[in-house]
């Protein structure tokens, strides 16, 4: 086998020459401890998620991590597992089912849209592979994360990084770095909350609570934190709320370090010890539900309000399948694109020289 992957035969050029490639974080294959511990130990061990000592991590993980949190974790997916599967991925491939159909809409049928995750299936090496062979020369990597982080925007580049090395003749590629102040994102989360309010009455705060981050990124500069604050920022405006009407704090905290804060969870139960009754979550650092949402935040963070002293506690869903939220990402994807949509695909591409070069008939 040659270092390098030889070239498929359509790789020099097919239906769809531009191809979008959504990319989210993965989740296991099923609500049980065997699949939740294959995939904790890939994405665990992955050095841009966890930044210690790769030895000390290595005992930590295979010592004590990989033999408690499976069992643990597997039980809070299966409270939230859907029959077509993960809540992470049964969204993620429905969004990009809707980008394709509303992009073909728009008339733009020529750009082909798949989806990956960075760990589990179906991996990014697998699905750039596939788009490669389906003639794709120019693709565009989408990581569904708006507020970039070196742990999750970055590892996905990681990924796409490692594919490229093994890969002969490179298509063109571009990213989308973050989108925490896109102008049709921050409309969309709005949208969702004054839906929401309309159908429920307004609380008294909103809590805005994104995935937390050891503090030490932001010391070491990784932009998460204050992304995070502007997204907050620009959607607490777009609804009108003064500072004392919503709050911004950080959820899912793993290990013993400090991580960002405030914690989502001690401010519930603060809030609610405080005689707060009536308290709305968001979170807009997902755009799909997935465990963090939907276990975290509408069942456990739920109970502790409520156990506090709070009265309602509400969830807003994430933006999902929101018809706003995937013109939002046809926007965004083809403001990206840029001439990539323009520029003629009318001169045919030069693989059918190499087609003639190998001997094929004209
Ligand atoms: C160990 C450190 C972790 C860091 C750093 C981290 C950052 C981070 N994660 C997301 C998004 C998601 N995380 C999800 C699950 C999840 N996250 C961690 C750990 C870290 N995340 C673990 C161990 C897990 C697995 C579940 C568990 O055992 O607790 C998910 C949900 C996946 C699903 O299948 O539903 C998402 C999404 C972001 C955005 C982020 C940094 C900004
Ligand atoms: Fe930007
Ligand atoms: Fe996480």
């Amino acid at each position: 086998m040659p270092r390098f992957r030889p070239e498929p035969p359509h790789t020099h050029g097919g239906p769809s020459r531009t191809a979008i490639l959504l990319v989210n974080l993965g989740t296991p294959e099923a609500p049980t401890a065997p699949a939740l511990r294959r995939y904790l130990k890939e994405f665990l061990s992955d050095p841009r998620v966890v930044e210690i000592p790769r030895w000390a991590w290595w005992l930590i993980l295979h010592g004590i991590i990989l033999n408690t949190r499976p069992a643990r974790s597997a039980r809070k997916y299966a409270q939230v597992w859907l029959k077509e599967g993960s809540p992470l991925q049964v969204h993620t491939e429905r969004q990009a089912k809707l980008l394709q159909g509303l992009l073909g809409q728009q008339g733009h049928d020529g750009v082909k849209v798949a989806w990956a995750m960075r760990y589990g299936r179906s991996s990014v090496a697998e699905a750039l592979t596939r788009l490669k062979a389906e003639g794709a020369q120019r693709i565009l990597i989408v990581p569904l994360y708006p507020q970039y982080a070196a742990s999750t925007s970055a590892s996905v580049m990681d990924s796409v990084a490692q594919w490229m090395q093994g890969c002969r003749n490179l298509p063109e590629l571009r990213w989308v770095r973050h989108f925490h102040d896109h102008p049709g994102y921050i409309a969309a989360l709005a949208a969702s909350v004054k839906d929401h309010w309309q159908r429920n009455g307004r609380p008294e705060r909103l809590l805005i609570s994104f995935h937390g981050l050891p503090r030490r990124s932001l010391d070491l500069g990784d932009p998460y934190y204050c992304e995070c604050q502007k997204t907050g920022r620009l959607l607490a405006q777009a609804l009108g709320l003064e500072t004392h009407q919503y709050a911004i704090t950080f959820q899912s905290r793993f290990g013993r370090a400090r991580w960002l804060e405030p914690y989502t969870q001690p401010t519930l139960e603060q809030w609610g010890r405080e005689g707060m009754k009536r308290v709305d979550v968001i979170c807009p650092g997902f755009v799909a539900d997935c465990l963090e949402t939907l276990e975290e935040i509408a069942i456990e963070c739920k109970t502790v309000f409520l156990a506090a002293g709070g009265r309602e506690f509400r969830y807003i869903p994430c933006l999902n399948e929101r018809p706003d939220w995937i013109a939002a990402l046809a926007t965004l994807t083809t403001q990206h694109l840029g001439h990539w949509l323009t520029e003629s695909d009318q001169e045919p591409p030069a693989g059918g020289d190499r087609a003639r070069a190998l001997g094929a008939p004209n």
